[in-house]
């Protein structure tokens, strides 16, 4: 943002300019939501202070009735220039009751705890009933990060200025922002900035399309026979032609479509038709499980590598594989154990896919609430999904299917940023309370809002 705002400078465009720009389009939306009703505005010393004063004068030029709370006076030039043109009232610590508070305490420049005077505002402003909008970012929280400085604040609205920050879409932050809108201040982007993922589009098989044309995909099984019968039944509901699960269990609850090898793995993974494959599921983590995974990325075709596997990945086993043809897809604790096998010492969720992206080749889709993905085509934020998704198997679902995807076309960044829609839709399909299985039927109802 510093970059893409200094660049605008550059270009002729003041900063007070900018400020103005964005205090403007905060205050429209303020505007339409207090509808008639008074406006508290929490005024910090910098910036983000700066486009309170310009939330508020603009205001009160449409008649709202309107309080502005500063307990400093504003230090940056362009903050004291728009606390100048505000021609309201003043008061320096005491919050009003009002029914929509606008905080705008700090933005991207807190650098520090949030303490004193600034958390006793920021705890009452969490405990007073009304419309809470944060201006760019909640102001307790670091906008690089998504880490929390100070106290928790739950906000109806948060608006960005000029473009999104790492912590819209980052836990914790991201939580306590209630709806996101961006406010266009005429910034252009570096084009290798971290991006929210756009809604994919999917397109319906080709006219002379076959099963084999269409995708094959080999599930790897292991120990545990259930998992990858879920991350199955997701995979042959995601656009795959053909799914075939490796296993040598009996599985007497597959269903009757799901083609179920039992041979040697060698001998299934020599299949030259082989799009895709998915390793991980309920593989195990002993010296069975580690043969399987270095037979299955052995093949050299593109692979979702997940669950168990990601315990079992390691220097020596990528150093005999091309690892770009690999993408893993860890939860948070998946994450950690990757970074602690790779030799990664990294503090927040995005430098530590960054790194591990970095030192491996690997495609990597760090789930969860906040899902991220890093790889050959930068980085993705998602939009917040269903908590919903909570439940154990749900991660099984996704990867199997990430893997469909794969199979479909072979590219591991969008197959990830497909899965991550697909699963969120079809999470958003069954409401609440849904179990992993009940997540895998809904698979294909899903992809019908992408076709
Ligand atoms: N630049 C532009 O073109 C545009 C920027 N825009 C807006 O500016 C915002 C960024 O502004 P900013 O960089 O001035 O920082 P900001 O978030 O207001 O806070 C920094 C101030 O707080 C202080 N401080 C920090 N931590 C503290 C703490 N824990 N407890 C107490 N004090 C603390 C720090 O002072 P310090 O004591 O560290 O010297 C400094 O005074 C951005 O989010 C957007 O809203 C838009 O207008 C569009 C154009
Ligand atoms: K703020």
């Amino acid at each position: 943002m510093r970059a893409a705002e200094q660049a605008a400078m550059d270009g002729g465009v003041s900063e007070w300019e900018l400020m103005q720009r964005a205090g403007e389009g905060a205050a429209q939306w303020v505007a339409r939501i207090a509808a008639g009703r008074a406006v508290t505005v929490l005024c910090g010393p910098g910036n983000n202070g700066g486009d309170g004063y310009v939330i508020a004068e603009s205001l009160k030029r449409r008649g709202v009735e309107v309080v502005v709370v500063a307990p400093r006076e504003p230090g940056t030039d362009t903050a004291k220039t728009a606390r100048s043109h505000f021609q309201g009232e003043i008061a320096d610590s005491e919050l009003p009751s009002s029914q929509v508070y606008v905080d705008c305490l700090f933005g991207y420049g807190l650098s520090r705890r949030v303490e004193g005077v600034f958390a006793e505002l920021l705890e009452r402003l969490a405990a007073v009933p009304g419309f809470k909008i944060a201006i760019d970012v909640p102001s307790s929280v670091a906008s690089d990060s998504g880490e929390l400085l100070g106290p928790e604040v739950s906000y109806d609205l948060t608006l960005a200025l000029g473009g999104w920050k790492l912590a819209h879409f980052t836990m914790p932050a991201m939580a306590m922002m209630g709806v996101k809108r961006l406010v266009d201040i005429g910034l252009a982007l570096p084009g290798d900035a971290p991006r929210l993922s756009v809604t994919p589009s999917i397109s319906a098989p080709a006219t002379d399309a076959h099963k084999y044309k269409r995708g094959l995909l080999a599930i790897v099984a292991g120990e545990m026979p259930g998992a990858p019968i879920l991350a199955a039944e997701a995979a042959m509901r995601a656009g795959a032609g053909y799914v075939k699960l490796a296993s040598e269990h009996s599985h007497p609850d597959a269903p009757a479509d799901l083609v179920i090898v039992d041979g040697p793995l060698s001998e299934t993974m020599a299949d030259d038709r082989l799009s895709a494959i998915l390793v991980g599921p309920g593989l195990g983590r002993g010296d069975d499980a580690r043969k399987r995974l270095q037979i299955a990325l052995a093949t050299s075709r593109p692979a979702i590598v997940d669950a168990d596997a990601l315990h079992l990945l390691d220097p020596e086993m990528l150093g005999q594989i091309d690892a770009s043809n690999i993408a893993v897809t860890p939860h948070e604790g998946e994450l950690t154990a990757l970074c602690r096998t790779f030799g990664i010492d990294a503090a927040s969720k995005l430098e530590r896919a960054r790194a591990l992206h970095e030192k491996t080749g690997m495609t990597v889709l760090a789930k969860g609430p906040d899902n991220l993905l890093v790889g050959a085509s930068g980085v993705r934020f998602f939009p917040t999904g269903s908590s919903w998704l909570s439940t154990a198997g749900t991660g099984d679902v996704l990867a199997g299917i990430a893997a469909s995807r794969l199979a479909v076309h072979g590219d591991l960044f969008k197959a990830c940023g497909e899965a991550v829609w697909l699963h969120q839709e079809a999470a958003h399909l069954l409401g609440p309370a849904f179990t992993a299985s009940e997540l895998a039927a809904v698979v294909s109802e899903a992809m019908e809002r992408f076709l």
